[in-house]
């Protein structure tokens, strides 16, 4: 069933060719090199000190209770939409406007090279919302940013890698800080521990209030800042073979996610509309969170 649906998507796009709609060159994107000059990237490094000195087994347990018993606040998805107009994301060096506007921008190209595929443009329009933790009480380090698993050795791919993780207690731990740590080979993707924010959050909150969206797109939304994974080549040894199978999907989302960063405004007020047909397809209504 689920396999059907992916293979209506174009193939084309997976070969993965310089999307025509990156608004700089594709080598400029996700810039992490330090500069204590830069504002930006002093933000940046600074937000990933944080998660990284934090980011424990522990933490990720602790965080799992308190926010997955959706009892926080009620809310549709369009205001939760409407308030990422508040938030500019400390972790990322190519967006310094509002979420909000990411937002439309990634759902608005997934939607002109995958015109067919309604669910996969409000994926495209909702990816971030777990963001609106940081509303919540929660700090952006715990929020935003790339994802990793907690519980084993951290890899090479992830940013900042070897300055950040020196505070954290876990780096030292014998039960985790072994390449398999706490899980066993090939174990699936579902049962791992992955670090608190944004991604996993919103994956649960959908699934909680029954929405339609298919399982791809669910699992674009739980991956999609697992990049140490889709685009760094670590953690294979972790997935089952239909994790690797899935992680062309996320790659194929991440192109649209990664790649509108900066380029045209889009007329926020206009979209509206079409986009309120979709959540009220696939999650209507008044959402717990
Ligand atoms: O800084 C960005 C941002 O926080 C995105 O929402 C997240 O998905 C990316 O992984 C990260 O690099
Ligand atoms: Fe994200
Ligand atoms: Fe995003």
């Amino acid at each position: 069933m689920v396999k059907n649906k992916i293979a209506m998507l174009d193939v084309s796009e997976l070969l993965r060719p310089e999307p025509a709609f990156a608004s700089k060159p594709i080598g400029r994107y996700r810039d992490y090199d330090i500069d204590h000059e830069d504002p930006i990237k002093e933000r940046v490094r600074i937000t990933y000190t944080e998660m990284h000195t934090n980011q424990t087994v522990d933490y990720v347990k602790k965080k799992m209770a308190e926010w997955l018993s959706f009892d926080k606040f009620e809310a549709t998805i369009m205001e939760a939409l409407e308030s990422l107009n508040d938030l500019v994301d400390e972790s990322d060096p190519d967006v310094n406007i509002p979420n909000i506007v990411h937002a439309f921008q990634t759902a608005e190209r997934i939607r002109a090279i995958h015109p067919h595929h309604d669910w996969f443009h409000l994926v495209g329009l909702i990816h971030d919302l777990g963001k609106v933790m940081a509303f919540k009480g929660e700090p952006q380090w715990s929020v935003v940013g790339d994802t990793f698993p907690v519980g084993c050795a951290w890899a090479n791919s992830i940013v900042y890698k070897d300055t950040t993780f020196k505070k954290n207690p876990d780096t030292y731990d014998p039960r985790y800080n072994t390449t398999l740590g706490i899980y066993s080979k090939n174990c699936g993707l579902d049962n791992i521990l992955m670090s608190w924010g944004h991604d996993e959050y919103l994956y649960r909150v959908l699934v909680h209030n029954n929405t339609t969206i298919p399982k791809e797109g669910l699992n674009m939304i739980r991956f999609h800042s697992f990049y140490p994974w889709h685009s760094g080549g670590d953690y294979d040894f972790l997935c089952s073979e239909d994790d690797l199978e899935m992680k062309k999907w996320v790659l194929e989302f991440n192109k649209f996610d990664l790649y509108t960063k900066g380029g045209d405004m889009p007329d926020i007020k206009e979209l509206m509309p079409y986009y309120q047909t979709l959540i009220d397809k696939y999650i209507p209504g008044l959402i717990k969170w």
